[in-house]
């Protein structure tokens, strides 16, 4: 018995993420929550065959709480991707103006009605809204660093699928990107140079010209769909599917006895598990790979084997996360800085 509540739900996000999340038979209960048209795509997904109860909800009054009070109560799991996406030449920092509000706005409410819920955050900038999400859950005194989660996982769906080209492009031989799953993992933060892939020994395959097209292709997918949708938003399809891969591990976790691998934004200094000094001596925040079971985060399992080309990017992915982190704690906080 597993209830969901997608915040954000009519978006190009929302929408196909809770199609998938409706063909799970493991969520007993799935809750659409947007300002415009959730009750319509509830609708519309209700005529999918399914045990599963679902239902839509949107504001009366743009005062109105209680349709998302009613829609996260006795939530297991909010997944939020709601907020503006970017367009040709923003930045994902540009977002921050609009998108820190809603997502304070909307983890104050998770926070007081569904307090134990895990907390998976979409909306852009993930580096900065996560950290909003953690500050906020901290002045309700309801956080809890297992259960808070920046979603980082279209990173690494980017690098399984664009290694795996790589590799056929520079070898000749066809690794699949399942193959790839897991033992190449996308760490650091969710923008431009703050994503460090790391490639395991994948890595001695390319030359590093393609290495570093590569690099580039994982760093900055986004603004390759950005401009490929010209001003008619950013990944919605690829993302919901990413969306979809993390969230269906929490189901798991959540509703069997195994402990599920797993990589996400977190806050770590409170979480078991060694980070390199490099990461702790400078941040509080990282992607990074765990081991999820019932209670969420159990142990940080930090990849042994970085190349030096590697270090020297999480140097660099360190030092532009500092601000991004400051930024989403001051935005809570406006006097702590
Ligand atoms: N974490 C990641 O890897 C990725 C994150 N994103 C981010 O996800 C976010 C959503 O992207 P899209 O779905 O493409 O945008 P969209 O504009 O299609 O959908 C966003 C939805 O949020 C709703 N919304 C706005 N304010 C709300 C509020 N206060 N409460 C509830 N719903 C509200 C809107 O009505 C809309 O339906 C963006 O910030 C985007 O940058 C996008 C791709 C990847
Ligand atoms: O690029 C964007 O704005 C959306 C996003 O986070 C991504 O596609 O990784």
């Amino acid at each position: 018995m597993v209830k969901i509540t997608v915040l954000g739900a009519a978006g190009g996000i929302g929408q196909p993420l809770s199609l998938l999340l409706r063909l799970n038979s493991k969520v007993s209960e799935l809750a659409l929550f947007d300002i415009v048209n959730a009750q319509g795509v509830a609708t519309d997904l209700s005529h999918i065959p399914s045990t599963q109860k679902i239902t839509g909800y949107g504001p009366k009054s743009k005062t109105d709480i209680t349709q998302l009070q009613a829609a996260l109560k006795d939530a297991d799991i909010v997944v939020i991707p709601a907020g503006i996406p970017r367009k040709p030449g923003m930045t994902r920092n540009d977002l921050f103006k609009i998108n820190a509000s809603i997502v304070k706005s909307l983890v104050h409410q998770a926070g007081l009605i569904c307090p134990n819920a895990f907390i998976c955050v979409i909306s852009n900038p993930v580096n900065s809204t996560v950290p909003i999400a953690v500050e906020e859950l901290k002045t309700l005194g309801v956080y809890n660093p297992s259960k808070v989660f920046g979603v980082t996982t279209l990173d690494n769906l980017r690098l399984e699928e664009f290694l795996s080209l790589s590799i056929k492009r520079a070898t000749g031989k066809t690794v699949t990107p399942a193959e790839l799953r897991g033992d190449v993992i996308s760490i650091g933060g969710h923008s431009g140079s703050t994503i460090v892939p790391v490639l395991n020994s994948w890595a001695r395959n390319l030359s590093s010209e393609v290495y570093d097209s590569l690099l580039h292709r994982v760093q900055y997918g986004g603004d390759e769909v950005v401009k490929a949708k010209q001003g008619r938003g950013s990944a919605t399809l690829s993302m919901a599917t990413a969306g979809y891969r993390f969230v269906s591990h929490l189901i798991e976790a959540l509703t069997g006895d195994s402990v599920v691998d797993e990589v996400a934004y977190v806050k770590f200094d409170e979480l078991p598990g060694q980070v390199p000094d490099i990461v702790a001596d400078n941040v509080s925040y990282f992607s990074l790979p765990f081991k999820l079971g019932k209670t969420g985060v159990k142990l940080i399992t930090f990849p042994h084997s970085l190349s030096d080309k590697e270090t020297g990017l999480m140097a660099v992915a360190v030092n532009q996360l500092k601000d991004e982190i400051a930024r989403g704690v001051n935005f809570v906080h406006p006097s702590k800085l």
